[in-house]
């Protein structure tokens, strides 16, 4: 496979991305507060409006992973995946109405905080830990999909890509704080559409027109239909995108550090729901661009001559790269705005991990044991946190290189094993009165084993199974396709042990979510369950409450889930309390621990 040449309005194209970012994170580092409470920089001052909120939480998940793998999926089988979208409605309205108001309201700076107001300190750093976990490694795969995609097609030096995005990346987080990276991640978020918007039209155009590519892709059966198998083994089903899809969303969009950060800095509750919404369309249209350009690819190159180029050994990934610079070729300026895609892609991703690293470790983790610490100091402490992520980050990219998976599955399978039970201790303490923290711990590691398990059962197991599965119906495509990338083709039906690892990965999050709420309340049932006027107001949602909203308050109460206790009224109390708080005065430090004690004692 000969390299792409980059023209001079390429490399402009691609130079002005790295740019502006740099120049976004500049204008915040000088402007405003400059950054010197750990509040501007962690949180952006709470004063964001709705849509950039919500394109940063769009750009949040969206890395060159999706840009790379969703076409590559829908290339090779068609439009299933498509299905995910419906997910997307729950997986954001809950958000919306049950983790966003509870966050809001309790005026935290870390999402795990929540552990510990709800359960105790030891929730809280083991949910931290588990967050730090799951993003270092989401991180590497980010930062080395573009620079490996790169380095395919155009031959770019790889590890030289590498260091430059996470560098650029690190300097502009760690000088302009979170408004630097919500801001960056809208203009990012407006290139990576830009890009894919341009291969689909030059797609379109060589394929020969809309009606042809639609000819070729109903022909090619990649138009799927409602796939209602039952089986949850079965990777992409209907029930597994559009059920297991809403558990996934709910640990990335519900519960994530990266997100919930992003919440809790916009300016009202109500800015921080409005955003929650706008998700819905605008992730929409990023997945539809996503599917439609792996059907336009399809029509363009499927049944082609394979004479053309022999031998060529490809990854799924860098196969779809390579036909969207076989595409753009001689097209001045479109390699490169796709190049500039990918990459706004990977940076916006990336910058919200730092940052939110840097939040939790700062808030979680430090600020605790250091009760006395500056404001200054702190925030000093968090640069230097964001910058150490970055360069550790750096080093994952290196081991995602030793891996060489299906970037795609290897990610959403990271957010299933380790977003799902994190999920899932949230949900125990939000929806489950009774759970009390001993529930939570041990449920937590009930849900991480299980996952665990069933997830590395699954790479070790799945290897042996997987066969060869060009397209059905391109059999003179001219790539050999790698096997290891594509997914198991399941001959005969695996039973016992076999059937547990070849799970879609599609319900690792529901699965593991379920194992810690069912571990949690069984233990916290034998070691005590909580009363609900115990637990600390504004922490539990009245799930049970609302849901049998017809019993009569009397049974309601015996049954713990009126919602309306002595605790929920304190509650509200203590709401407009930080309502007029907020209004009065700029808060310096956020309420941690200490002044949680405070207003329990103060009411
Ligand atoms: C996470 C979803 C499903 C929704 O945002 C999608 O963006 C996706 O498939 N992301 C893959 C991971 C990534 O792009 O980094
Ligand atoms: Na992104």
């Amino acid at each position: 496979m000969e390299p792409v040449y980059f023209s001079a309005a390429d490399y402009v194209i691609f130079a002005v991305l790295l740019a502006a970012s740099m120049a976004i994170g500049v204008y915040y580092a000088a402007s405003g507060g400059r950054q010197r409470t750990t509040r501007e920089f962690l949180l952006a001052d709470r004063g964001m409006s709705a849509a950039p909120v919500s394109l940063s939480l769009i750009a949040s998940f969206q890395s060159a992973v999706a840009i790379v793998g969703v076409p590559g999926e829908v290339y090779a089988h068609g439009t299933q995946f498509w299905f995910i979208g419906v997910a997307y409605v729950l997986g954001l309205l809950v958000p919306a109405h049950v983790f966003v108001p509870i966050f809001y309201r309790l005026q935290l700076s870390s999402a795990y905080e929540y552990l510990e107001r709800r359960f105790n300190k030891t929730v809280r750093i083991c949910g931290t830990l588990t967050f730090i976990f799951q993003t270092v490694i989401y991180t590497g795969v980010c930062i080395y999909t573009p620079a490996f995609a790169l380095n395919k097609v155009t031959g770019l030096q790889l590890w030289g890509t590498v260091l430059a995005t996470g560098l650029v990346c690190t300097v502009y987080t760690t000088i302009g704080g979170l408004k630097a990276v919500i801001w960056t991640d809208v203009f990012q978020t407006v290139v990576m559409f830009a890009g894919q918007l341009a291969v689909i039209v030059v797609g379109v155009q060589q394929a020969g027109g809309v009606a042809a590519v639609w000819t070729k892709v109903s022909e090619g059966n990649r138009i799927a239909g409602l796939d209602l198998n039952p089986d949850p083994t079965e990777k992409h089903t209907f029930w597994t995108l559009a059920v297991g899809g809403v558990f996934l969303m709910l640990a990335l969009y519900g519960v994530n550090q990266a997100q919930v950060q992003r919440y809790l800095s916009s300016r009202t509750e109500r800015e921080a729901v409005r955003s929650c919404y706008l998700v819905i369309p605008a992730l929409q249209v990023a997945l539809a661009l996503s599917c439609v350009m792996g059907l336009v690819m399809f029509a363009r190159y499927c049944g082609e001559d394979g004479s053309r180029r022999p031998g060529a050994a490809l990854s799924r990934d860098a196969m779809v790269l390579f036909f969207v610079m076989d595409m753009l070729q001689g097209l001045p300026g479109l390699p490169g705005l796709f190049v500039a895609c990918l990459f706004s892609a990977a940076l916006s991703s990336i910058s919200s991990a730092f940052n939110s690293l840097a939040t939790v470790t700062m808030e979680d983790l430090i600020k605790p044991h250091f009760p006395t610490m500056t404001d200054a100091r702190a925030t000093l402490l968090s640069k230097a946190l964001a910058m150490s992520y970055g360069l550790l980050c750096l080093a994952m990219a290196y081991l995602t290189h030793l891996m060489g998976k299906s970037v795609l599955q290897v990610a959403l399978k990271v957010f299933g094993i380790v977003g799902g039970p994190l999920l899932g201790v949230f949900s125990l303490g939000m929806f489950f009165p009774w759970a009390n923290s001993t529930g939570a711990l041990v449920g937590l590691g009930a849900g991480l084993a299980v996952a665990f398990w069933i997830g590395v059962g699954s790479i070790v197991t799945g290897g042996a199974a997987a066969a060869a599965s060009v397209p059905s119906n391109c059999s003179s495509l001219f790539f050999n396709v790698s096997t290891s990338v594509l997914p198991t083709l399941i001959v005969s039906r695996p039973t016992g042990l076999k059937r547990l690892y070849s799970l879609s990965y599609m319900w690792y999050s529901g699965l593991s979510c379920f194992v810690v709420v069912v571990v949690g309340l069984i233990v916290s049932f034998l070691s005590g369950p909580m009363k609900e006027e115990d637990v600390l107001p504004g922490t539990v949602y009245p799930l049970l409450g609302k849901l049998l909203f017809f019993l009569p308050e009397r049974l309601k109460k015996r049954l713990c889930c009126t919602g309306q206790t002595h605790a929920a009224q304190r509650h509200r109390r203590d709401v407009s309390l930080d309502k007029a708080e907020l209004e009065g005065q700029t808060l310096g430090f956020l309420p941690t621990a200490d002044s949680q004690v405070e207003r329990e004692t103060s009411v």
